[in-house]
């Protein structure tokens, strides 16, 4: 290739994802330069664009088990593809334009790979030579296809669609390469976490509370610091609240803003140690879970037992909030080889001052700050994070951390679709 011909690597990207509390999409153009100890990231803007309501409802419905046609799966799949594509138009204008998308798109199933199965014999041969055997009978289909040794992740707003909508070159499904080698495809965003936000001389938990919680602990920088971060789903974010938000102000309110409601109630502390109790909280990680837990049917478990505890709406509230809160210290003290020196809280529940203030005190002498506070955007981290997992995966650089997916090693992230004028640009 003549030199002045050469590709420059894209370096002005931009991140897109819907969590799973499925608020809207969150955008962010970013400048990347660097790779990964040297990676720099300047965010240029970032906005939350909300769904269109009735989208929101369809989404939501799918997530919690709605059956749709595989007509109406092709035809949610390209509407949120459509929307992304638009916050992706939006979130440049009035700056130099993008080159790249990275888009995490929105998760509607996630089913962690099943450890018991993984480790044990298949009905089916994974022997290296070739040996013609029956095929498996439609018992031993249904009992493994029941119980997968791989996981099962499903994010729609398919890449392709945004790549010609956009005319950008954009990657997308991002989890299926790290499931496909025994992972759990999530959680992502700690390796991207250690490059940006490690301190040489401190650990760190980078505590992320959207629908879903998720922490990644970062040793200091120094030694094989990589390969000792943890990282894992802690359990409910405000995926419960909001529901319980939700249904106990009737339709009025979808959220508890700065955890007002919360705070004029009082947590039974009975009810938090036996939800405690439920398995998700004690099994070790690698670890990953999704609104198929800790959903509609959760909250309505959580609202029986409270019954018992005759607690009234504020009550209910701040015990839901307690829940998270001892849920991410439970998992530290159990699972993490050290405490650490400071807590960096990020996603929308780092704006929940009551949730904030009982992490403060389940963690005494311990600082709880925002990643704001050190730099980097704690409404768009994520957002962030995926246009970094598109970059290095035009660099070649693997996105997943084996120690928080589980996955025996790691792997390049994500599918490329290249914009029209690339492809034209190949075949000249
Ligand atoms: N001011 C606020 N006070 C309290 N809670 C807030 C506030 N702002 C946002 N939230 C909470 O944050 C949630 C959205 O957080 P976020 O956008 O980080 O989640 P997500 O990215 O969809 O989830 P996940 O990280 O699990 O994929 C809202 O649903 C709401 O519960
Ligand atoms: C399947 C899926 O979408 N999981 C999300 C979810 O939201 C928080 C937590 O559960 C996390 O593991 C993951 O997202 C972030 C972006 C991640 O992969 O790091």
């Amino acid at each position: 290739m003549h030199p002045t011909e050469e590709v420059a690597v894209p370096t002005r990207v931009i991140g897109l994802i819907s969590g799973t509390s499925v608020d809207g999409i969150d955008a962010a153009l970013v400048e990347i330069s660097g790779t990964e100890l040297d990676l720099k990231v300047e965010l240029i803007a970032g906005a939350t664009y909300p769904y269109p309501a009735d989208l929101r409802e369809r989404i939501l419905a799918v997530g919690a088990g709605l059956a749709i046609s595989m007509a109406e799966l092709a035809e949610i799949d390209d509407a949120i593809a459509i929307v992304f594509a638009q916050a992706a138009q939006n979130i440049q204008i009035g700056h130099q334009p993008a080159t790249l998308i990275g888009s995490h798109g929105q998760t509607v199933y996630h089913r962690p790979a099943d450890r018991e199965m993984g480790n044990k014999t298949t009905p089916y041969s994974r022997s290296a030579t070739l040996t013609a055997s029956p095929l498996p009978s439609t018992d031993a289909i249904n009992r493994v296809s029941a119980h997968s040794p791989l996981g099962y992740s499903l994010q729609l707003g398919r890449g392709a669609l945004i790549a010609h909508v956009t005319g950008i070159t954009t990657v997308s499904n991002f989890r299926v390469a790290d499931i496909a080698i025994g992972g759990h495809g999530a959680p992502l965003v700690p390796r991207v976490d250690a490059y940006l936000l490690s301190h040489s001389e401190e650990g760190r938990c980078i505590q992320n509370i959207g629908g879903i919680g998720n922490v990644a602990y970062i040793p200091p920088r120094h030694g094989d610091w990589l390969s000792k971060i943890r990282a894992w789903d802690t359990g409910p974010g405000n995926s419960l609240l909001d529901l319980a938000v939700e249904h106990l102000s009737a339709g009025a309110k979808t959220y508890d803003e700065d955890g007002n409601w919360a705070a004029s109630g009082t947590p039974c502390h009975p009810l938090v140690e036996q939800w405690l109790n439920q398995d998700y909280f004690h099994l070790p990680p690698p670890k990953s879970t999704g609104r198929e837990l800790f959903g509609v049917t959760y909250l309505h478990e959580c609202l029986e037992d409270a019954q018992a505890y005759q607690l009234n709406a504020a009550d209910i509230l701040a015990t839901l909030t307690e829940l998270t809160a001892a849920s991410i210290v439970h998992s530290y003290r159990t699972f993490l080889p050290e405490m650490p020196q400071r807590v960096l809280l990020c996603g929308g529940g780092s704006r929940n001052l009551y949730l904030k203030s009982r992490l403060e005190l389940l963690l005494p002498s311990i600082p709880v700050l925002t990643t704001d506070q050190v730099g980097l955007s704690a409404d768009f981290k994520e957002a962030i994070a995926f246009a970094v997992l598109a970059y290095w995966r035009l660099l070649g650089i693997p996105g997943n951390l084996p120690t928080a997916t589980g996955a025996p090693q790691e792997v390049l992230l994500g599918e490329i679709h290249q914009n029209q004028y690339s492809v034209l640009r190949q075949e000249e």
